[in-house]
C-alpha cells in the first residue's frame, strides 16, 4: 500500500472518530436540554393557573384575564415545540451515529483556489457556529455531483445559479454501526463494488433506502422539478420504487415550508407492498406519507352497503370465467375515457330531466318526500349547472329542516328524553346549554334543554344533507344502464350493461365501475378527495386504466404527479392501450424518463426474462453474476407433490431465505398449498395479507407486484397455463421478482414463451419419477 494511500486512510479513520465524538457530544447536550424542558413542561402544566389572576368583574378585567391565559398557553406551546424539535434531532443524530456519511467529493469551484471536502450523509451536521458543514445532506444541491459525475469538470444547480467547477476526488465509505468497513476511491459514476454488495444481499421483507448508491439516471427522477407530471417507464427492477421514495424525501426536504408529509399521496398496488416500503421514509428521517392502495382510496367514498370487487377478484374472474372475452370487452369500454365522456353526457341529460332523490325522514316519519324535492329541482332554471342546482336544493332543505326543527321542540318525544336524562347528564346538558346561549339571562331552562335535545337529534340528518346524501346517486347510476344509452352505442349498450346490472342487483360493484361510480357521484354531490394533497405518486402505474388516471387528474387539478410503471408488467390486459405510462407526443405537462438498467436480478435472470418480455427494447442487465435459471420438466403423471417439495427443499439448502412459489392465480396457489397438505412452514399470501415473513410463500403474481424474493419458482410454466399474450405479461412479472435464483417447472409441454429463449440461457433438467 502506498504511503499516501495509507495516510489517507489514517485521515479518514481519524475523521470518523472525531465526527462520532461530535455527534455523541451533541446528542448528550440535547438530551440534557430535553430532560430539562420536560421537567419545565410538567412543572408549568402543574402551575399553569398560579400565574394567572382571574378577574371577571369588569369587561376590561375579562379581556386582561383572557390575555394572560393566552400568554401562558403560548409559553407552554413553545416549550412543547422545543421538546418535539429536540426529540427529532436526537433521532437524527442516532441515525448518523450508525452511518454518519457514505461519500466524499473534493470540489473546487471555478475561479476559486480553495478545494472543499464535501462529506455526504443521510442528513446534515454543522459546526457549533452553524457556518461549516461536517456532513452535507444527500439532498443538498452540491451533493448531486456525487451521483452525477466521475472526477473531472462538474456542475450543479442551486435555486439561484449554476455552479461550475472541478471534482478532484470521489470517495465512498462503508460505515456500519459507526465502524469503518471500507474506503473506495472511484473513477466511475458510482462504484460498482458497493452496488454489487448491496444487491447481492438477501431479499428483505422491507425495502432499503438506496441513498448511498443512487445511479445517475435515478438521480434525474429524484431531483426532477420541471413538468407537472413526471412519468417513469422503467424496466423490471430498475429502481422505480426506490427512486420514487427517495424523490418524496427529496421534495419534502426542498419544499419544507410548502409541502408536508400529509400532503403526499402514495398509491401502492397492494397492502403487502404498502408495508414493504413503509420503512424507507422514516429511515431517511422523514415522516411517513399518506400511503394506501387505490382500492382503499376509492372505496372510502362508496356507500358501505355496496360490496366493491377488488382488482384481484376481477383478475381471477377474467382468468377463469367461460365468457372472459366478452367480459373483457365490456371492461375495456368501462375503463376508457369514452365511458367517462358518456357519463358526462348522461349527467347533462339528467340535469334537464329527473334526478333521483331520497325521502327525508326523521324518527321514521317522512319530513320531505322525494317528489317534493324533485318538484323544487324542476322549479330551478333549466340552464343552471347541475352542481349549482344541488347546492340550491341543499340550502332549501336546510331552511325547511330548520323550521321543522323548531316545531319539533314541543313534541312529546322530547319530553320523554328529558325525563330519561340522568341527574348528571341533566346538569351537564344544562351547563353546556347555558354556555352556548347568547343571552346571559336564562329564563326557561326547560326550553333550552328541549332545543338542545332536538338539535342533537337532528344533527346527523343535517350532516347528511350537507353531504348531499339526499341525492340517490346509486339509483341514478343503475338507471344509466337501465334507462339510458349513449346515442352512438345504443346497440351494444345492453350487452355492456348486463354484467353491471346483475352485480348491482346483488349490491355488488365490479372493480371497473369503482372509479366510474366515484366520478359519477362526485360530479353530482361534489368530490371529496383530500384537499391538502399536492403530490400524488402512483407506483405500478401501468395497471391504471385511462379512466382511473383521468379521475385522479380531475379530483386533484393542482396536484403534481409522479407515475412509475413498466408497460411490460401490465397484468390487467385492458390497461395496455392508452396507458398513461406510454409515450405520448402531445402533452406539454408531461416529462418522461426511461430507466433501462435492471438491478434486482442477476444478469443471467435478466437476460433470460428479456427474451420473452412483451417489449424487450431497452432492458439491460446490471452485471451481477449468478446461476443460470433452471427449467424443469416433469413427466406426465409424475408425483407433483414430491417434485415441488424437492425443488423447494433444494432452494432452502442453497441458503435462500425468501422463496416464492409464484402462481398465475389464487386458485392455482390454493391447489398447490392443498397438495402440500397445509404445511405449517408454508404461507399463502392473500389479498388481505398485510406483511410477509422470510421463508416459503405461495403467492399469485398480482400480489407479488413490486416486491422481490431471493428465489422464485414458477410451478406450472406449461403451455396450457401461460399461452396468451396476457399470460406473457404475467409470466414476465412473476420471473422478474427473482433476485438470485429462478426455476420454472412444466409438465407435458412448456409455455411457448420458454421456447423463445435460446437454450444456452438456462439449464434444463427432467425430474424422473422415483416412486
Ligand atoms: N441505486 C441502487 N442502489 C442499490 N439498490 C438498488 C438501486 N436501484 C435499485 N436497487 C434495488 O433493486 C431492486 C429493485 O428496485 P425497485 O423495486 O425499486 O425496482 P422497480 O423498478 O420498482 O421494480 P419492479 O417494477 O419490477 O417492481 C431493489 O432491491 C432495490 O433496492
Amino acid at each position: 500500500m502506498s504511503s499516501s494511500k495509507n495516510s489517507d486512510q489514517v485521515f479518514e479513520y481519524q475523521r470518523l472518530k472525531r465526527i462520532l465524538q461530535i455527534i455523541e457530544e451533541r446528542e448528550n447536550v440535547i438530551k440534557q436540554q430535553s430532560s430539562k424542558i420536560k421537567e419545565e413542561v410538567v412543572e408549568f402544566r402543574k402551575n399553569f393557573w398560579d400565574d394567572i389572576t382571574i378577574n371577571l368583574e369588569e369587561l376590561d378585567d375579562v379581556i386582561e384575564t383572557q390575555e394572560s391565559i393566552k400568554q401562558q398557553s403560548n409559553v407552554l406551546a413553545q416549550k412543547e415545540r422545543h421538546y418535539g424539535k429536540n426529540y427529532q434531532q436526537i433521532k437524527q443524530l442516532q441515525r448518523l451515529k450508525n452511518q454518519p456519511y457514505f461519500g466524499r467529493v473534493d470540489f473546487k469551484e471555478e475561479a476559486d483556489n480553495e478545494e472543499n471536502q464535501i462529506y455526504i450523509g443521510t442528513s446534515s451536521l454543522m459546526d457549533e457556529e452553524g457556518l461549516d458543514f461536517y456532513i452535507y445532506d444527500w439532498r443538498a444541491p452540491i451533493s448531486s455531483i456525487y451521483y452525477d459525475y466521475a472526477p473531472g469538470p462538474v456542475q450543479y444547480e442551486t435555486d439561484e445559479e449554476l455552479v461550475k467547477g472541478e471534482m478532484t476526488l470521489k470517495r465512498q465509505f462503508v460505515i456500519r454501526q459507526g465502524k469503518m468497513k471500507g474506503i473506495f476511491d472511484t473513477a466511475v459514476t458510482i462504484v460498482d463494488e458497493l452496488l454489487q454488495e448491496s444487491l447481492s444481499q438477501s431479499a428483505n421483507a422491507s425495502m432499503k433506502s438506496i441513498v448511498a448508491t443512487i445511479q445517475q439516471e435515478q438521480n434525474r427522477i429524484i431531483r426532477h422539478q420541471g413538468s407537472k407530471i413526471l412519468v417513469v417507464q422503467g424496466a423490471a427492477g430498475s429502481g422505480k420504487t426506490a427512486a420514487a421514495l427517495q424523490r418524496i424525501a427529496y421534495l419534502l426536504y426542498h419544499h419544507r415550508s410548502s409541502l408536508q408529509a400529509n400532503q403526499v399521496l402514495l398509491l401502492s398496488p397492494n397492502d403487502i407492498f404498502t408495508s414493504y416500503i413503509s420503512n424507507v421514509l422514516p429511515e431517511l428521517g422523514e415522516e411517513p406519507v399518506n400511503q394506501q392502495t387505490f382500492y382503499d382510496f376509492l372505496v372510502k367514498g362508496i356507500e358501505s352497503n355496496l360490496i366493491v370487487e377488488t382488482p384481484f377478484e376481477q383478475m381471477e374472474q377474467l382468468l377463469i370465467r367461460e365468457d372472459k372475452q366478452q367480459k373483457e370487452n365490456t371492461v375495456k369500454y368501462f375503463t376508457s375515457i369514452q365511458f367517462m365522456k358518456d357519463i358526462q353526457s348522461y349527467l347533462s341529460f339528467l340535469n334537464y330531466n329527473d334526478l333521483q332523490f331520497r325521502h327525508i325522514r326523521f324518527r321514521n316519519e317522512l319530513l320531505i318526500s322525494n317528489e317534493e324535492i324533485n318538484a323544487y329541482f324542476h322549479e330551478l332554471p333549466k340552464a343552471m349547472r347541475l352542481s349549482n342546482k344541488i347546492e340550491k336544493i341543499q340550502l332549501w332543505l336546510l331552511q325547511k329542516i330548520k323550521v321543522l326543527q323548531e316545531k319539533e321542540i314541543a313534541a312529546n318525544w322530547v319530553q320523554d328524553q328529558m325525563e330519561l336524562l340522568k341527574k348528571e347528564d341533566y346538569m351537564k346538558a344544562y351547563h353546556e346549554a347555558e354556555a352556548e346561549e347568547e343571552e346571559s339571562s336564562i329564563q326557561d331552562e326547560e326550553l333550552i334543554l328541549r332545543k338542545r335535545i332536538v338539535r342533537k337529534a337532528f344533527a346527523p340528518l343535517i350532516q347528511n344533507i350537507k353531504l348531499n346524501r339526499f341525492v340517490h346517486t346509486l339509483r341514478m347510476y343503475r338507471e344509466l344502464f337501465n334507462q339510458w344509452a349513449p346515442v352512438d352505442r345504443k346497440s351494444e349498450w345492453k350487452t355492456y350493461s348486463k354484467y353491471v346490472l346483475n352485480d348491482l342487483h346483488q349490491n355488488k360493484l365490479p372493480w371497473e365501475h369503482a372509479v366510474a361510480y366515484r366520478f359519477f357521484k362526485g360530479e353530482i354531490i361534489g368530490h371529496d378527495a383530500d384537499q391538502p394533497t399536492r403530490l400524488i405518486v402512483i407506483d405500478e402505474a401501468q395497471d391504471y386504466t385511462p379512466f382511473q388516471f383521468a379521475y385522479l387528474q380531475h379530483v386533484y387539478p393542482y396536484g403534481r404527479m409522479t407515475l412509475l410503471g413498466d408497460i411490460n408488467q401490465s397484468i390487467y390486459s385492458y390497461t395496455t392501450t392508452d396507458n398513461p405510462i406510454q409515450e405520448k407526443a402531445d402533452s406539454k405537462d408531461i416529462e418522461r424518463i426511461v430507466l433501462t438498467k435492471s438491478y434486482r436480478s442477476t444478469k443471467p435472470i435478466t437476460d433470460f426474462t428479456t427474451f420473452f418480455a412483451p417489449s424487450n427494447e431497452g432492458i439491460s442487465a446490471f452485471d451481477r453474476q449468478g446461476p443460470l435459471p433452471t427449467v424443469i420438466q416433469l413427466p406426465a403423471q409424475s408425483n407433483y407433490k414430491n417434485a415441488l417439495w424437492e425443488i423447494i427443499e433444494g432452494k432452502k439448502k442453497e441458503g435462500h431465505e425468501t422463496i416464492a412459489v409464484i402462481c398465475k392465480s389464487m386458485r392455482e396457489c390454493e391447489k398447490y398449498k392443498e397438495l402440500l397438505e397445509d404445511d405449517e412452514e408454508i404461507n399463502l399470501i392473500r389479498s388481505n395479507t398485510k406483511t410477509y415473513q422470510k421463508g416459503v410463500v405461495f403467492v399469485p403474481v398480482y400480489l407479488a407486484k413490486g416486491i422481490e424474493f431471493d428465489a422464485v419458482i414458477v410451478p406450472d410454466a406449461s403451455e396450457h397455463n401461460y399461452n396468451t399474450e396476457n399470460e406473457r405479461y404475467l409470466l414476465y412479472t412473476a420471473c422478474t421478482r427473482a433476485m438470485h435464483d429462478l426455476t420454472l417447472v412444466f409438465m407435458d409441454k412448456p409455455s411457448p414463451f420458454i421456447k423463445e429463449i435460446p437454450k444456452e440461457k438456462y439449464s434444463f433438467r427432467t425430474i424422473l419419477e422415483r416412486n
